[in-house]
């Protein structure tokens, strides 16, 4: 614990107890390992190349032969001083391997020296960085938690909790490192905040696709993937893992929306991410409403980068309203940050305890741009580490025949229709077993549709969200809302037997059960090789 007022008693462990060290192993013909010396308040920042993605030992087609060591592309270690990467602790000595196409930094507050080896794209001790700017968040957010410690938290009004923070920036800004150096902090501190992902381009313990809420009650994993630890469903975990609520979103991006006063339909793509949204902030909200401790750790949101853009403005109204957000942390914006003044803390307003606290951050010079190449491949990467685990610490999937008649598989797409002739408005679907027959709403130009589908080839390599409801009363209100248990990935369809062979992350019972296809992330081909 290295941050001059973040040493608590009892908390200041030897990370290396929580990491305890894993099966890394060098390459087998290892360049030679370099030094880099971090002044005090200086980061090393590394991008790996990520052309060695798809043969790379950790996303091996072969789960068996490659998922039981650590044969890095990239290592790193800290031989003296003390260094963290996006707040996480490193342990002394401890050598941390990275996929390939990781990008990241290793800062130090008091100083350190670190040793590196394997291939970067490109790497440099960067003097200037916006980690003081974070840790003066962090305290600041500390204050709110012990204001609520003090007043007891539970029973209280909203005013009473800690900070519910939203975070908005353009893309690749540095929402989610934001995010993880401000969990971290907390952690250290003895806080369990929640973060939730409204970020579903990205998964978090989670596939992409999915809007997760996720306890941060052990150390991120710098190592994993999304670097915040995956969710250790079967198999040994050096790290705690994370059980997030889930939920599906299932498209790709959030729609253009409706500018110049127009509402979108509710049945349209922010229709449904509202929706959900909704049911995850009741979902979240209450818990805290039964723990005072939970409330006054409050929860870090980490919103999609459409959010930061003023097509994106009734998106941020409706988190800020259900999440009763008391904080927006703005990274690097003028032209958002003064926009979100107006909206939530105009000039000349009083500012009470339920006011809205907009602050405007640096965004890091550290934060890579990642095109459409990078965000697929990581996609598969997120992909392949929800069912195999990402490190040398395998997890244990298993696949599963079912038989065509054993489950309900609903299409969950989106149509566009230049007429305009349907939309899916909660309470209009009372027919549980026909296909879904839309209602006629002349002002509707896209709609989300569930049809029931008879599994055929088009099904293959596709990701199945599986609901915690089975057999939905109301298929399109239902299974739009509800909570996912896990997800399943179809490595086969056989049409002459009429069965389909799934890949699921724990052992399941399928029969009886509704699957959820929808239009995203794409399928990954190579998952069983
Ligand atoms: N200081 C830094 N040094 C090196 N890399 C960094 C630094 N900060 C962030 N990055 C990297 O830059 C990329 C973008 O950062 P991040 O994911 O935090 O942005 P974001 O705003 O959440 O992105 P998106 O808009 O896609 O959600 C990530 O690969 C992250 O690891």
């Amino acid at each position: 614990m290295n941050i001059p007022g973040l040493s608590i008693p009892g908390l200041s462990c030897d990370p290396s107890d929580l990491h305890p060290t894993t099966t890394a192993t060098l390459p087998a013909e290892p360049s030679p390992p370099r030094t880099h010396i971090l002044p005090a308040g200086s980061e090393y920042r590394f991008e790996l190349p990520l052309k060695s993605h798809l043969s790379h030992p950790h996303f091996s087609a072969d789960p068996a032969s490659s998922f039981s060591s650590i044969n890095a592309a990239f290592t790193l270690r800290v031989t003296s001083g003390s260094a963290e990467l996006f707040g996480t602790e490193l342990a002394p000595s401890r050598p941390y391997a990275f996929a390939p196409g990781a990008r990241a930094a290793v800062f130090s507050w008091a100083g350190a020296e670190l040793e590196v080896q394997g291939e970067v794209e490109s790497e440099f001790v960067a003097e200037e960085t916006s980690m003081a700017e974070a840790a003066n968040v962090h305290f600041a957010l500390e204050n709110l938690r012990e204001a609520s410690t003090r007043s007891g938290g539970v029973g209280g009004d909203a005013s009473m909790g800690g900070p519910r923070v939203l975070v908005l920036g353009a893309k690749d800004s540095g929402k989610t490192s934001l995010c993880k150096i401000l969990s971290s902090y907390a952690l250290r501190m003895g806080r369990q905040p929640v973060v939730v992902n409204l970020d579903h381009a990205e998964g978090h313990a989670a596939v992409p696709g999915a809007l997760t809420a996720t306890v941060v009650a052990g150390l991120l994993d710098p190592e994993s993937v999304s670097g915040w630890g995956s969710s250790g469903i079967t198999g040994p975990s050096a790290v705690p893992t994370s059980t997030p609520l889930v939920y599906f979103y299932g498209m790709e991006g959030l729609g253009e929306g409706i500018m110049g006063g127009g509402r979108e339909p509710q049945g349209g793509r922010r229709g449904v991410w509202k929706a959900v949204v909704t049911r995850m902030a009741l979902a979240v909200t209450g818990r805290m409403e039964d723990d005072a401790e939970a409330k006054a750790a409050g929860f870090l949101i980490d919103a999609p980068a459409v959010l930061g853009d003023k097509k994106g403005y009734d998106l941020v109204e409706h988190v800020v309203s259900e999440f009763s957000v008391n904080v927006v942390l703005v990274l690097g914006s003028e032209r958002l940050y003064s926009d979100m003044r107006r909206k939530f803390a105009p000039q000349g307003q009083t500012s009470t305890e339920e006011s809205v606290r907009v602050v405007k951050l640096t965004k890091s010079e550290g934060c890579v741009a990642r095109d459409e190449t990078y965000m697929r491949a990581l996609r598969a990467q997120q992909i392949r580490g929800y069912f195999f685990g990402d490190k040398g610490l395998s997890l244990n999937p298993l696949t599963v025949m079912v038989g065509f008649d054993d489950v309900t598989i609903y299409r969950y797409t989106e149509a566009s229709s230049s007429t305009g002739t349907s939309s899916y408005l909660p309470g209009n679907d009372s027919d549980s077993d026909s296909e879904y027959q839309p209602t006629l709403n002349p002002s509707t130009s896209s709609t989300t549709i569930f049809t029931k589908t008879t599994p055929s080839l088009g099904l293959s390599n596709a990701i199945l969200a599986i609901p915690h409801t089975s057999a939905p009363s109301t298929p399109h209100a239902d299974l739009l809302t509800s909570s996912i248990m896990g997800f399943a990935y179809v490595a086969d369809v056989d049409e002459t037997r009429k069965a389909i062979r799934l890949l699921v992350p724990a052992p399941t019972r399928l029969e009886g059960r509704t699957l959820v296809w929808g239009d995203w992330p794409e399928g990954v081909v190579d998952l069983l090789g």
